[in-house]
Formats: C-alpha cells, sequence, structure tokens
C-alpha cells in the first residue's frame, strides 16, 4: 500500500499552485500537511485523491498512476474529508454515514446491506455521535457535521484517508480525541493542519508547504524550527523539546515584515 508524489504540479491561469512537489505518504502512519493559507495544501490533497488531474508530473497508488486507476477502485481504497461539505439536510445522520459505503456495493442503487449499517455504525461510536444516528443532518452543530463526514470516511473503511482540515469547528476535546483516533488507526492518514503544536504532537511525519513548494519534509522535530516557522510563517518562535521528544512552539511574534 503506497503513496507518492512524483514532481507534482499544478497551475491554474499560468500560475503554479502546486510547484514540483516529490513526496512518498508513510504507509499506516499520520502525515500532517502543514502551511499558511493558500499554500497549496487543499491542492495537494485533492492531487493525492485523484480529484485534481496533474498537469506535470504523476500520482502513483502502489506504483500505478492514479489517472490511469479504474474511479470506483480508487474510490473503495481512499476517503477523503473535505473542508465544506454540502450534504442534503433531508437526510439522517446515519444515511450520510452510509453514503460512505456506496463504492463497496456492486450496485449504486442498491440497498444499505448489514455488512453496510454495521460499518456505518462502528464509524459513529468511534466518532462519539452513536445517540445522534437519527437526527437530521441541518439541524447539526458545525462540529457535529464535521464529525460525521469524518464518520462517514472511515465507515468507507479505506486504506488511505486523506482529511483537510479536519479540527475545524472541533472544540479541544474532540480535536484530541480525533487526532488520537487517526494516530492509532493503521489506515494511512494524510490530514492538512494549522494547529502547529498539535501537528508536533500527533504526526508521524510532516510536510511543510510554501507557496506550492515543499520546503521541508520529515518528523516533527526535523521539520518544525526555529528558522522553518520564521520563513514560511513569517512569525518567531521559541521551540523547545517536550518529555515526549516532539517539538512544542511558544510563538514570540505575530508577524515579521517581509
Ligand atoms: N481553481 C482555482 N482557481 C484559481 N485559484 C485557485 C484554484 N484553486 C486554488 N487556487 C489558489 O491556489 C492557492 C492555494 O489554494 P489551496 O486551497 O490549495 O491552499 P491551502 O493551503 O489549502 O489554503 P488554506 O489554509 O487557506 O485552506 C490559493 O491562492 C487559491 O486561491
Amino acid at each position: 500500500m503506497s503513496l507518492r508524489a512524483h514532481d507534482v504540479t499544478w497551475t491554474t491561469q499560468g500560475r503554479p499552485i502546486v510547484d514540483g512537489i516529490t513526496v512518498e505518504i508513510t504507509p499506516g502512519g499520520l502525515t500532517g500537511l502543514l502551511g499558511p493559507n493558500g499554500s497549496g495544501k487543499s491542492t495537494l490533497l485533492r492531487l493525492l485523491a485523484g480529484l485534481l488531474r496533474p498537469r506535470g508530473g504523476a500520482v502513483l497508488l502502489d506504483g500505478h498512476d492514479l489517472d490511469r486507476l479504474p474511479r470506483r477502485d480508487v474510490a473503495r481504497r481512499m476517503a477523503v474529508v473535505a473542508q465544506e461539505v454540502s450534504t442534503d439536510a433531508e437526510l439522517t445522520v446515519l444515511d450520510v454515514v452510509l453514503l460512505g459505503r456506496i463504492p463497496h456495493r456492486r450496485r449504486l442503487a442498491a440497498a444499505a446491506s448489514k455488512t453496510d449499517l454495521a460499518h456505518a455504525r462502528r464509524a459513529l461510536r468511534r466518532c462519539g455521535l452513536a445517540d445522534l444516528e437519527h437526527r437530521r443532518w441541518s439541524t447539526l452543530s458545525g462540529g457535529e457535521r464535521q464529525r460525521v463526514n469524518i464518520a462517514r470516511a472511515l465507515a468507507q473503511e479505506p486504506s488511505e484517508l486523506l482529511l483537510d482540515e479536519p479540527t475545524n469547528h472541533l472544540d479541544i476535546a474532540h480535536q484530541l480525541t480525533l487526532l488520537d483516533l487517526l494516530a492509532a488507526t493503521p489506515v494511512t492518514v494524510v490530514t492538512a493542519l494549522h494547529d502547529l503544536n498539535l501537528a508536533a504532537q500527533y504526526c508521524d511525519h510532516l510536510l511543510l508547504l510554501h507557496e506550492g513548494r515543499l520546503i521541508a519534509a520529515g518528523p516533527p522535530g526535523q521539520v518544525l524550527t526555529e528558522e522553518t516557522v520564521e520563513r514560511v510563517y513569517r512569525v518567531r518562535a521559541e521551540i523547545t523539546t517536550s518529555a515526549t521528544g516532539r517539538p512544542s512552539l511558544r510563538f514570540l511574534s505575530s508577524s515579521i515584515p517581509a
């Protein structure tokens, strides 16, 4: 099970948004995708998921060009949690989570099987949502919707899970629960994150983007240095090593003029 990007480029209106990125995602690991607003995180995630076609280079899944693999095969093994998901407001929470099972059905229109229901309910429990199964999507809070989207992705039983800022809308307890879950799962996870301390605490591997380019890649202690944080975010930080051996950041100044 391997996911790799080789010299991947995506441009729009002549402007490179993702610019010659080569990465190998650690199988079974938790990879954090970092970078300031507009640095290309969502675009890279969409390229890795096969939702965008590279203008140059290739994304390889088990050595095969993602572009050439049947879409349904990719949908069966890769789950994506996008930043904003629009869902039919009339659906219940269980209906939404069952959408994650569609790639596994023989016929798209087939009804949910017992196996589908078991996977959906297990995913709901893992996201602390078992009590909300019958609630309408339209009545949920932002954080509850976010957790339902994650449950939908887990119900898909993917081997690769790609998430775009999944901690958005979540209170600190739910952020920690989610990151615990992502760190513990044997699934290969790539997640865009803004909180550098949480990324340092939970991720095995970090990718730091700046203006569409990969500035640093490796374990948190290697990627999050005072130099890289200042260069990429234009913020001064004091970085110490916590008892667990991971970097811990204290921000000293809001912004350094370019
Ligand atoms: N389809 C598009 N057309 C024009 N510009 C685009 C398109 N998609 C992305 N961009 C631009 O590319 C840049 C990178 O966008 P992207 O959403 O990948 O950044 P990001 O790192 O995920 O940002 P954020 O942290 O704000 O979510 C932004 O300047 C964005 O406006």
